[in-house]
């Protein structure tokens, strides 16, 4: 479980990054402590650009953090947040005509790895990590998207590093293939950090210890994901026709309506999941729900 009473392995304060008239990052202060981390938005929320700060592939505009009490603002702390890294882009740009073993190789030689026996176990090990140690010697354009996306992993889990950097892995996976990614990414989080950026509500009420929310390139909640599920307590409810005055409804697969928002007196209530705390923490004329989302950590 992600303890922050315990020193926090990374933590921001004030990271700010404009593109001309947009903030992509505005004013976002967080801490992250061992365990996964699930990282909610809609398109545009500054997601990816926090995760490219954080694993200093960009400079923030202002605002520091630390990695693992590393202090990314000098040379010498860049490179050691960076060998305590692990990385996997929106956009993992492997050549195709490279088998897995020879991608993830290439991978560890670029993460300092000179000694080549010991290069090549740690790729061995990763790789096997992920279940693709019978297929090494495949070519990365014959494998599957799924496949891809854990070879990308093993390449991110080279060197064993404490952070771990996942923008949007099981984007396009069938949900076999997803729910095997999250087995991975649940066992990758046990004793280190994980920040996993995602679309899917599902991966983070399953696999988070703690959830963030942006948007506007600010942290709109910040909490357990049982915490952001709760902040729909009440306001969930079933009707034999659409509410009008539902912010969203529609028919279930039982024929009645599932409303969400201000429910009438008297309304059925249901059972919220994480998705609908996630959309009335983003509803910005939810005065209830955005005041009670200020985040002050
Ligand atoms: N290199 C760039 N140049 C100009 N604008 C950018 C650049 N990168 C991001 N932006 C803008 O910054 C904002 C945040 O983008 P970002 O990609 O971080 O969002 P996101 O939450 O990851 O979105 P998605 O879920 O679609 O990946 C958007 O308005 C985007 O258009």
């Amino acid at each position: 479980m992600t303890d922050l009473s315990m020193p926090p392995t990374v933590s921001a304060a004030g990271l700010t990054l404009r593109y001309g008239s947009t903030a992509a990052l505005d004013d976002v202060s967080l801490r992250l402590g061992a365990g996964v981390t699930g990282l909610l938005g809609p398109n545009g929320a500054g997601k990816t650009t926090l995760l490219r700060v954080l694993a200093t592939a960009v400079p923030a505009d202002r605002g520091a953090f630390t990695v693992l009490g590393h202090d990314p603002s000098t040379t010498a702390g860049r490179q050691n947040v960076r060998r305590a890294l692990g990385y996997l882009p929106q956009m993992p740009g492997f050549h195709p005509d490279f088998t897995a073993f020879a991608f993830v190789d290439y991978v560890a030689i670029l993460k300092e790895m000179t000694d080549r026996a010991a290069r090549h176990r740690e790729v061995r090990r990763v790789l096997d990590e992920v279940d693709l140690g019978d297929v090494r010697g495949k070519r990365i354009r014959r494998l599957s998207g799924g496949m891809r996306q854990r070879v990308a992993l093993a390449a991110a889990l080279v060197g064993d590093p404490g952070f771990l950097v996942l923008d949007e892995p099981t984007v396009g996976l069938d949900p076999e293939q997803r729910m095997r990614f999250r087995e991975l990414i649940a066992s990758a989080g046990e004793g280190r950090t994980v920040l996993l950026s995602t679309h899917q509500t599902e991966d983070v009420a399953m696999l988070c210890h703690r959830v963030i929310v942006m948007a506007g390139g600010r942290v709109r909640f910040e909490g357990t994901p049982a915490e952001l599920t709760a902040r729909a307590d009440g306001r969930v409810w079933s009707s034999a026709e659409r509410d009008p005055g539902a912010r969203a409804g529609w028919r279930t697969g039982t024929g009645s309506f599932r409303n969400v928002g201000h429910p009438p007196e008297g309304a059925t209530l249901v059972e919220p999941t994480l998705e609908d705390g996630y959309l009335l923490t983003l509803d910005p004329s939810d005065a209830a729900s955005a005041s009670s989302s200020e985040v002050t950590a």
